[in-house]
């Protein structure tokens, strides 16, 4: 295997995974963050964020893996370079592209110092792993020319290639050793040579491991131009969040009509052509990617005069099953003045203890605003949910936040909440003892025959 040194610019949730990844599998990796004390943290071996199997994953990577403030530092040693910077809604939901432009620009300007010591053999191959709109590979390009024509108006060789990330939140270690597919764009061929040579031992799963990989003969590359890997990413995104909010429509239906939609799901997900997966009625998407990047490709429709019909509906049906939540929670206890409702779970999936975007700010925010006194519950999420939301009271035992209750609504699907004793709640919780089940995860009949006053969503 060809041992590369790396860059990687960023050191949040795509950033640390990637590097500790690229690091497992035998390159050089250094990290670097504008964040100090993130960056110390990390040097002390302590990982900022929740996310299975990434703390020993940096430990034992300790001899390849470092951890910086110094991007010159970092332009000057690596091979290659990664963007990992977050994008986060701008303006009218485009994306906000000034980390990436203030990297890119600092790159050309490390570039160009670099260059004065020591012609590079190689051009610096700068990877966008960011999520941004078509164009910004361009946007990029230039920024690190401009940023090269500051320090002494001469030419730096790099390559711009876009390699968009598909890891989940929860799973991202996992998702990023064994990967459904790489997807790489660029201009030159040079540079996908030179990424493909990189992932070559993710590709052929030539590294340690003690996870089950993916049933698979080797990891698929996707290789095309700049804007259609970076429009790759956004139709991914766009096609999961419209699938939930497809399977959220049919629920709703299914409760008009009085149809199961967990059986639905099963029934139409069996067709390979639909899929089982992403097909979970509830109350609906959010996280630090879906949400944004919806938004994020709907600006682009509307830059080129494009109403993106489909996508507008997508996020309406999301915004519905929020509101859903609530109608649910009034049509059983009539007034939420004076009621205590908890919130099982607060993260906005399980197995992260990440809060953007998540549904039980908005549900706990809505609750409160009508009267209620919300207690919350989540095993890591719990403090940050508390040091944005005052008004919630958040408590690390779901029977705590069960007790006294009036009404209870499952937003995260923790295995602590999934195996919730139903007999258990009901001993503790207060008339109606009403159960909002926004995941479907637990059992109607077992609920019911606790004494629990079962509501899913679309579940008959
Ligand atoms: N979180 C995910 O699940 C996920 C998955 C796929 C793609 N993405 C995309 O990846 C990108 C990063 O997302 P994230 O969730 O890792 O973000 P994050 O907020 O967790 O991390 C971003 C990091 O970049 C650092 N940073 C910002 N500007 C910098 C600069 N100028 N120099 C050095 N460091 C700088 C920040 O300090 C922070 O630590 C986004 O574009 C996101 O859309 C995220
Ligand atoms: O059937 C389902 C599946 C998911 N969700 C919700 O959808 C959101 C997103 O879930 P998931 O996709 O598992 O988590 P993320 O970590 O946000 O990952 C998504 O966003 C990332 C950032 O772009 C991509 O890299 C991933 O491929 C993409 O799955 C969460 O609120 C889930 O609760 C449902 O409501 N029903």
């Amino acid at each position: 295997m060809e041992e590369f040194n790396v860059g990687v610019v960023g050191a949040g949730y795509v950033g640390l995974v990637t590097g500790a990844c690229l690091a497992h599998v035998g390159h050089r990796v250094r990290c670097v963050d504008k964040n100090e004390a993130r960056v110390a943290e990390l040097a002390e071996g302590r990982v900022p964020i929740y996310e299975p199997g990434l703390e020993e994953l940096v430990a034992r990577g300790r001899k390849r893996l470092s951890f910086s403030t110094d991007l010159p530092g970092a332009v000057r040693d690596s091979d290659v370079l990664f963007i990992a910077v977050d994008t986060p809604p701008g303006e009218g939901g485009s994306a906000d592209l000034s980390s990436v432009g203030a990297v890119a620009r600092s790159v050309g300007r490390a570039l160009a110092e670099a260059e004065r010591e020591r012609a590079r053999e190689k051009p610096l191959v700068v990877v966008n792993k960011s999520t941004v709109p078509v164009g910004s590979g361009d946007y990029v390009s230039m920024l690190v020319r401009e940023g090269a024509q500051e320090v002494d108006g001469g030419n730096v060789p790099y390559r711009v290639v876009s390699n968009p990330e598909f890891l989940r939140e929860g799973s991202a270690v996992y998702d990023s050793l064994f990967p459904d597919r790489i997807v790489l764009g660029a201009e030159k061929r040079d540079a996908l040579d030179t990424m493909r040579a990189l992932y070559q031992p993710i590709v052929e799963q030539s590294f340690p491991t003690q996870l089950d990989p993916r049933p698979r003969d080797a990891v698929p590359f996707v290789t095309t131009d700049l804007a259609s890997a970076e429009m790759i990413k956004y139709a991914a995104n766009a096609f999961l969040a419209t699938k939930i909010s497809f399977i959220n429509e049919m629920a709703a239906l299914c409760e008009l009509v009085g149809a199961d939609v967990t059986n639905v799901a099963t029934g139409i997900g069996l067709d390979d052509r639909i899929g089982a997966r992403f097909l979970n009625a509830g109350i609906g998407w959010g996280g630090s990617c879906f949400p944004k990047d919806v938004a994020a490709l709907r600006a682009v429709a509307r830059e080129y005069g494009h109403e993106p019909a489909l996508l507008d509906a997508t996020v309406s049906v999301n915004e519905r099953q929020r509101k859903a939540v609530i109608q649910k929670l009034q049509r059983d206890l009539r007034t939420l003045k004076g009621k205590r409702v908890a919130l099982l779970g607060l993260a906005f999936k399980p197995n992260t203890d990440d809060l953007r975007e998540a549904p039980s700010l908005e549900i706990a925010r809505l609750v409160n605003s009508l009267g209620a006194r919300v207690v919350g519950y989540d095993p890591v999420a719990g403090k940050g949910a508390a040091a944005m939301l005052p008004d919630l009271k958040v408590v690390f035992d779901p029977y705590e936040a069960l007790a006294g209750a009036h009404a209870a609504v499952v937003v995260t699907e923790w295995e602590e909440v999934r195996s919730l004793d139903p007999e258990k709640a009901a001993s503790l919780m207060e008339d109606p003892k009403l159960l909002v089940d926004g995941r479907n995860v637990l059992d109607p009949a077992a609920a019911l025959d606790a004494g629990l006053l079962y509501r899913g969503f679309g579940r008959g």
